[in-house]
């Protein structure tokens, strides 16, 4: 019987949890699936409780299929869907449904925010109060939703949730906190000036703590319902992109993460919090103790892909899907896709922009379809990658997590787009083998992060960019920066006629 620790990744679509070995093996995985529910335009809401029973049913697999003991799970750490609002009363209980991170309901919140405090917030937080952070969810309860508000003693994100359902122990870590957009970055604490802009009691907010601080023992009642071990320690672990950084490695200025969750992340390693891009790019604390990263976010990555499949191939394998963009060619046949399918964040903080197909032509297939919205969406990564580049920025390697990683034809169309040599690990999961690595550092098996990176951290394929084809892309990503600024209007002027999918 191995030791082993549990990463689990608690995604926008499913939750994934990995068992690893001190030695770095991954000796089991098992995901569950739950649902998303988009009541209204710009709505994101899901059920905690999903979080829990799913998490449990991957758990119950691992012992009950993958035959791994309670008593080998030595300890386990979260990775967690960043920015969701948990609101909870004063017996902690869940008052009303989740907020996620691609809710963008809260844009006269932000309004608000910004002439309230204007720049004096971009510099306490290093971030824009854009609609997806947690503080414009919150002030849109108490708004809205004045006597759920009244009754909230603690907020919560996801990951930390389910920890507390867990554990019993209410807590955030530093990655999490600056994705609230209500921590005081420089001074590393929850911000009073905010709190008392804003008029929110400082006791909802959670103790903070560090990524691979203990967070107290599985406890009697999780123990029973899910057959872990009292024994089981867990640790704070962090927000997915930091958890997924810490998993593919990325620990230095040349590596930059890009990950295709339901989201589309380009992230790079900060070494300094002094560093502030005013909000343009997201920046945040990372799952290493005292360093940073920042990134620019894509909103629909894979969920345009999903989207797409659900819409008009809803029967077929995604992988078929994906591979059928091999039988169009570099630029779909003269196809565009912009995937503002759920509006954006960057390098357009836009909540209301709405995605195009450009060029449809009467030769056009279904293929090539399914290859502009691949291409699109890494045409959105490659104008957060310019972003970066004026700003100085030079990367060498650019690592690939998330699912879109399974496809080896969209790491490629990757290499081509940045012209950068794109590799992948041999597990796509990042954010859970980074979860893993917070407990085995946690637990003492490990020094630091980087100790444990040399073991568990193993690469697999390389791309490199082929030259004929990043001249097309180069041309065509000047083509398609020129979407956003023609469709800003006239997918504005169309919000109002938009299903409102609650009736
Ligand atoms: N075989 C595949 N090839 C390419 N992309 C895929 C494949 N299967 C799933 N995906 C994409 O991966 C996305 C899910 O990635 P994942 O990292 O699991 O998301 P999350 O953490 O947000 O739940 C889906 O939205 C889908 O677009
Ligand atoms: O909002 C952000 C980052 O700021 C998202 O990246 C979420 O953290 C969701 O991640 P995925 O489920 O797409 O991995």
């Amino acid at each position: 019987m191995t030791d082993c620790v549990l990463g689990i990744d608690l995604g926008t679509s499913a939750v994934k949890v990995t068992a690893v070995t001190k030695a770095g093996n991954l000796i089991a995985q098992e995901q569950m699936d739950f649902p998303i529910s988009q009541p209204k335009p710009g709505y994101a809401e899901q059920d905690p409780e999903d979080w829990v029973s799913a998490t449990t049913v991957a758990i119950v697999r691992l012992i009950l299929k993958d035959q791994i003991l309670p008593e080998q799970i030595i300890g386990l750490s979260y990775s967690g869907q960043m920015h969701g609002l948990v609101l909870l009363d004063q017996n902690n209980r869940v008052l009303r449904p989740a907020m996620l991170w691609n809710d963008t309901r809260s844009t006269p919140q932000r309004e608000e925010i910004m002439a309230r405090m204007g720049k004096r917030f971009v510099e306490i937080t290093h971030n824009q109060p854009l609609e997806g952070f947690t503080l414009p969810k919150l002030l849109w309860v108490k708004e809205n939703q004045p006597e759920i508000f009244k009754q909230a003693t603690t907020m919560l994100l996801p990951k930390d949730y389910l920890r507390f359902r867990m554990t019993g122990k209410l807590a955030i870590d530093y990655s999490d906190a600056t994705g609230t957009v209500m921590l005081d970055v420089d001074r590393q604490q929850w911000s009073q000036e905010i709190l008392d802009a804003f008029d929110i009691p400082a006791s909802l907010c959670p103790p903070l703590v560090r990524s691979i601080d203990e967070t107290g023992n599985i406890d009697q009642w999780y123990a029973e319902y899910s057959g872990l071990s009292t024994g089981t320690k867990t640790f704070a672990g962090g927000a997915d992109n930091a958890c997924g950084a810490v998993g593919a490695g990325i620990d230095g200025p040349t590596k930059v993460l890009s990950s295709i969750g339901t989201s589309g992340v380009i992230l790079k390693y900060e070494p300094k919090k002094e560093t502030n891009y005013n909000g343009v790019i997201q920046y945040e604390d990372y799952a290493i103790p005292n360093t940073y990263y920042s990134m620019g976010v894509t909103l629909a990555a894979g969920y345009s892909l999903n989207w797409f499949k659900k819409t008009f191939a809803d029967n077929e394998d995604f992988t078929e899907v994906v591979q059928s963009a091999e039988k169009s060619t570099v630029g779909a046949n003269g196809l565009l896709f912009a995937p503002y399918i759920v509006g954006e964040r960057a390098p357009y903080a836009d909540a209301d922009i709405r995605g195009s197909f450009i060029g449809i032509d009467g030769i056009h297939r279904r293929y090539d379809f399914v290859r502009a919205v691949l291409e699109g969406i890494i045409f959105s990564f490659r104008d957060i990658l310019d972003l970066y580049k004026e700003k100085g920025s030079r990367f060498d390697t650019v690592v690939s997590i998330g699912g879109g990683a399974k496809s080896p034809l969209w790491q490629q169309i990757q290499a081509n787009i940045f012209n950068v040599k794109v590799i992948s690990l041999q597990n796509e999961q990042g954010p859970g083998l980074g979860a893993a690595m917070l407990a085995a550092v946690g637990i003492g098996w490990y020094h630091d992060i980087s100790e444990c990176s040399k073991v568990f951290v193993q690469f697999k394929d390389v791309f490199l960019p082929e030259p004929e084809n990043v001249k097309k892309y180069q041309k065509l990503h000047q083509i398609y920066r020129k979407i956003y600024p023609s469709t800003k209007e006239i997918t504005h002027d169309l919000v109002d006629f938009r299903r409102d999918t609650s009736r």
